[in-house]
């Protein structure tokens, strides 16, 4: 579904990823690790059309995306929640739902995948008229997870979804990563929690420097301490 191949982004001067080559197949959980600056949250901006200067080749649905603008990526079924979530201040649970189908051709549909998020997502549910950043940050991230699968993307993009949340939500998000790969959704995961991420995943990657150094299924990598204490903050 997701082919990269020799894809570099500039910050600036800065060289910040080199040649890095990855894919994601149909219905895959990969991950991203790797220690904080290692190009994680690079890589998905640069997936996503989020990075000013890049060069190299991003094959979605076998479409080459690199010169093409955020939203028409997300038109193609890209979807992307980055760390620092965004959800917006002064509207409730339902209104931040909404702006999750804006720019999509789903639109019409609102109420109706409103009401099948709400059967995903019970906590959501039992908030929808709740101004969103009064949520716990947990809620809060279930939200943008939420606001971005409402528009039925083929591959979603989590940037660190655990960070600063509660074990118990942690599980829940976990446990709703695996209800999605059953139901077909690709997932490109970055998550600091390397046992956690390579729980559910298939397969990982592993970054440093800016560029990929090591791939492996996440079966293998789980076992590889090596790997994991040479790379990964564990
Ligand atoms: N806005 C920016 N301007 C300049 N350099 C940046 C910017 N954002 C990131 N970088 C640099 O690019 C490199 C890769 O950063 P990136 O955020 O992709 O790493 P990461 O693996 O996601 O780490 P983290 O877990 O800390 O987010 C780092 O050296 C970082 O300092």
């Amino acid at each position: 579904m997701l082919q990269i191949s020799k894809l570099n982004a500039w910050y600036g001067a800065s060289h910040a990823l080199q040649d890095i080559s990855l894919e994601v197949a149909r219905g895959e959980i990969v991950c991203l690790i790797g220690r904080n600056g290692a190009g994680k949250t690079t890589t998905l901006k640069s997936i996503m059309g989020l990075m000013d200067r890049t060069r190299g080749s991003v094959i979605f649905k076998g479409k080459e995306l690199l010169q093409q603008p955020a939203h028409i990526r997300f038109a193609l079924g890209l979807a992307y929640v980055p760390e620092e979530r965004r959800i917006v201040q002064g509207l409730s649970v339902r209104e931040n739902l909404r702006l999750g189908l804006v720019a999509s051709a789903e639109k019409k549909r609102e109420a109706e995948l409103i009401g099948e998020i709400a059967m995903i997502f019970p906590r959501l549910a039992e908030r929808m008229d709740q101004e969103a950043v009064t949520m716990s940050g947990g809620e809060q991230q279930m939200l943008a997870i939420a606001r971005a699968m409402i528009a039925k993307p083929d591959l979603i993009m989590l940037d660190e979804p655990s960070e600063g949340i509660m074990p118990v939500l942690v599980d829940e998000m976990f446990e709703l990563f695996r209800s999605m790969k059953a139901q077909g959704t690709t997932v490109l995961l970055v998550e600091q929690n390397v046992e956690l991420a390579l729980d559910i995943a298939d397969r990982a990657y592993v970054l440093d420097q800016g560029a990929v150094v090591h791939q492996a299924s996440a079966q293998d990598l789980l076992a590889d301490d090596e790997i994991k204490e040479r790379y990964c903050s564990v």
